[in-house]
């Protein structure tokens, strides 16, 4: 199916049972794909298109899990992660016609800009960004290797061995679990919770008895709730803790909606026999309608997307209004500290619901949690059975102490990347030469070098007001000003 060809797509839809409002249509936007475009004038609250759940793709409506037998399915692993997905993917896929899905899955992208893909050299533009740590590949080809491959040579009946190099290669698997990346959502089984209590419709003036937003799945989507926005981290393939927590679905359709920081203009709900992609604004006929995936940092955009947000600042720059930095919880770790004492009490930070990484936003604020995180690291002994006694971390009071370990730990932070700012800045005023991929990677960098910076400038100031601006504070305590990684204490990831 070409690219911008949805007729065929668009046949299946509405002979399964899915409509689309003869408001809605479907084009492609120069250097984002398809999306869909208000043909007419469309009011706040209009359904544009209505997808029965007999449509969405997922462990639950595949054949494939009853196939294997769902005990088989749960002890190769399938039911936790996305793997189980992934595999009703390529199993639905290698039936050709013979899968309810087959046009859906023939529409679907087969490659992607995302860094999954990239090279070594490519990646290493990526130094220093909170990109790299997040790919996951190791965990998915473990996935692939561990779980998947021995159910497959387990049921050659299901999986004929012939049918393997087509369907079920470790490249292939890296396809779909893009594909649930980037396009998929978590819909709840049933109704919404609260949604029958209270009548609750959908954030945004979707008014409808018993509807909900449907969220995001675990890693990715295009309508999310806050509480997925926020969900930073992980990968793809390796959240193997926990089973499925709810459907992760692909979900026709609702998956061409492109997204851009604030634009959202409709929203995926979900009642108990349908999906509904209602309008959250009015929208003016030529309009693109936006979904939301979460107003992203372009570098979650871009690991998980494969694109980046480039809009006008409050600075007059381009870039993305959601841009953060994150800040290793380890940067904030006195360099001469005691790792076993370190661990402890970055462990009872994280059990008192810390992370183990601060977010540095666009408003340049200094996290409450870094000054906090700074303090419980640099109490005695003594306060610091205190404070376990008493169950409370210390207050995020910024003094001057604190805040020139703020500088040093933002500077170390600095040395992440291997260029700096104004080299960057110098690149990207002659970006539009550079391939894709390092321009992605390009922009990524200065937006969270611009926080970087401008955080810096800000204590530095904070530090002059407080009649320290040469560095020459007076301490407490030991010497902080080259706060630093902790040789030997690891934190843990939470979640
Ligand atoms: C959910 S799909 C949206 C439909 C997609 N454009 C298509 O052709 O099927 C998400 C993908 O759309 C593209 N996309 C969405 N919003 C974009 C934007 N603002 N700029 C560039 N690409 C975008 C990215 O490739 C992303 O991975």
């Amino acid at each position: 199916m070409a690219e911008g060809d949805v007729s065929e797509l668009l046949n299946w839809f509405r002979t399964s049972g899915g409509s689309l409002d003869a408001s809605v249509g479907f084009t492609v936007f120069p250097g984002s794909g398809r999306g869909a475009v208000a043909l007419t004038d469309i009011s706040e609250g209009h359904v544009l298109f209505t997808i029965p759940r007999s449509l969405l793709l997922s462990t639950e409506t595949s054949a494939l899990p009853g196939r294997i037998g769902i005990e088989r399915w749960r002890a190769a692993q399938m039911h936790t992660g996305w793997v189980g997905l992934i595999l009703c993917m390529m199993w639905e896929t290698s039936q050709g016609p013979g899968s309810s899905w087959s046009k859906y899955l023939e529409s679907l992208p087969a490659m992607f800009d995302t860094p999954m893909f990239w090279s070594d050299l490519e990646l290493e533009e990526l130094k220093g960004t909170s990109v790299v740590g997040k790919l996951g590949k190791a965990d998915a080809e473990r996935d692939f290797t561990e779980k998947l491959m021995p159910l497959l040579q387990s049921r050659p009946d299901l999986f004929p061995p012939e049918t393997i190099p087509a369907y079920y290669t470790l490249s292939i698997y890296h396809v779909m679990g893009s594909r649930i990346l980037s396009r998929s959502f978590d819909v709840e089984k049933d109704e919404p919770e609260g949604a029958e209590e209270d009548g609750a419709a959908g954030e945004d003036g979707a008014e409808e008895e018993g509807e909900g937003p449907a969220n995001t799945s675990l890693e990715s989507a295009m309508d999310v709730d806050g509480e997925a926005a926020s969900a930073h981290g992980g990968d793809y393939e390796s959240d193997d803790d926990e089973d499925e927590p709810s459907g992760v679905s692909m979900v026709p359709l609702a998956d061409m909606l492109n997204a851009q920081y604030g634009s959202e203009n409709a929203k995926l709900f979900y009642e108990k026999g349908d999906l509904r992609m209602v309008s959250t604004k009015a929208i003016k006929a030529g309009e693109q309608i936006w979904n939301t995936y979460g107003d992203l940092p372009n570098a979650e955009l871009l690991r998980r997307y494969g694109h980046v947000d480039l809009l006008p600042l409050p600075t007059g720059a381009l870039g993305n209004p959601g841009d953060v930095v994150e800040i290793p919880a380890d940067l904030a770790v006195p360099p001469d500290a005691d790792s076993d004492a370190t661990k402890a009490r970055i462990d009872w930070w994280l059990e008192q619901g810390g992370d183990d990484v601060v977010v540095l936003e666009s408003d340049l604020e200094i996290p409450p949690a870094l000054a906090a995180l700074i303090r419980l690291l640099r109490l005695s002994p003594a306060e610091w059975e205190k404070a376990v006694a008493k169950d409370k971390v210390p207050k995020p009071a910024l003094d001057a102490e604190v805040l020139g370990v703020v500088r040093a730990v933002l500077q170390r932070r600095r040395e992440a990347y291997p260029t700096s700012l104004a080299e960057d800045l110098v690149r990207l005023a002659d970006a539009d030469g550079l391939p894709l991929n390092a321009r992605h990677a390009l922009i990524v960098r200065v937006g969270e070098k611009r926080i970087l910076e401008g955080a810096l400038e800000r204590v530095v100031g904070l530090l002059a007001a407080a009649g320290d601006g040469d560095g020459k504070r007076k301490r407490k305590g030991r010497g902080e000003d080259d706060a630093g990684r902790a040789g030997t204490t690891k934190t843990r990831r939470r979640g």
